[in-house]
């Protein structure tokens, strides 16, 4: 942890139906009683998007969105701007996820443009970094990863808030994870990449882990000084595991 709220996102990508929402109900209870004072965000797919929020009207956890298009609006046929999100009742939206940067190509230029479009909506943009093997391998993480902060990091986030995942992208859904030193090392040089960006903004900034995170690694996870919650792809599908998840948070 740091100084920062902690955050817990549940990113369901193109995965759930209506009956997980359900699931996700009948836990929700056993998180508001949990003694976490952070913040929970479920991103489901847009199709089940305006159920979720009414279904978790009253409840502590926010929705949030996978993705942005950059413009307000416009003939972008299938896309989602921040401000319909907004519309919609989102608190955040996630930019610049790895499955994104690969299967689309967005790159850094592209993630700072969707961060900005994010902050323009009053939402808040959880802005996804992270290197792959071959980066890793050769030694490159550090400065792959200052430079993704450096280039993906708008203006307009000195004045707003933030969040940012670090997400190796061979941890995701593989079952790896970096080692704790490893963990430990990302997150600091992330939150001083940040500082040169927002100045002091960046302690309370949260830098949330992603990529295998589990109930049986989570506890010492999200022990590690700088690591303020967690960016959950396929345990955050089984709301009992995220619900256990959030738990293993020491706030
Ligand atoms: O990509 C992720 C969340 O955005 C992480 O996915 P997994 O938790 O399935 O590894």
């Amino acid at each position: 942890m740091s100084n920062a709220k902690p955050l817990f996102v549940g990113n369901w990508k193109m995965n759930g139906f209506r009956a997980n929402l359900t699931e996700i109900l009948n836990v929700e209870e056993s998180i508001a009683k949990t003694p976490f004072h952070g913040d929970v965000v479920i991103c489901p797919p847009a199709t089940l998007a305006a159920l979720a929020v009414d279904a978790l009207k009253k409840s502590v956890i926010q929705i949030g969105g996978q993705d942005c298009h950059a413009e307000e609006a416009g003939a972008f046929t299938g896309d989602i701007s921040a401000e319909k999100w907004k519309d919609l009742g989102a608190g955040y939206v996630i930019v610049g996820h790895s499955e994104r940067r690969a299967y689309y190509q967005e790159d850094n230029k592209a993630v700072k443009a969707k961060s900005k479009a994010v902050l323009r909506a009053g939402l808040v943009p959880i802005i996804c970094i992270g290197e792959s093997l071959e980066e890793r391998k050769a030694g490159k993480t550090l400065e792959i990863i200052s430079a993704q902060i450096d280039g993906c990091i708008p203006d307009e986030a000195q004045s707003a808030p933030i969040a940012v995942g670090y997400e190796p992208v061979w941890a995701i859904g593989s079952g790896l994870t970096p080692t704790l030193e490893e963990i430990s090392e990302a997150h600091k040089v992330i939150r001083e990449a940040l500082h040169k960006k927002i100045g002091d903004k960046a302690d309370l900034t949260p830098i949330v882990y992603g990529g295998s995170l589990k109930p049986s690694n989570a506890k010492e996870i999200l022990a590690i000084l700088g690591v303020d919650g967690g960016l959950v792809g396929g345990a955050s599908l089984k709301a009992v595991d995220f619900l256990e998840i959030i738990r293993a948070c020491d706030q």
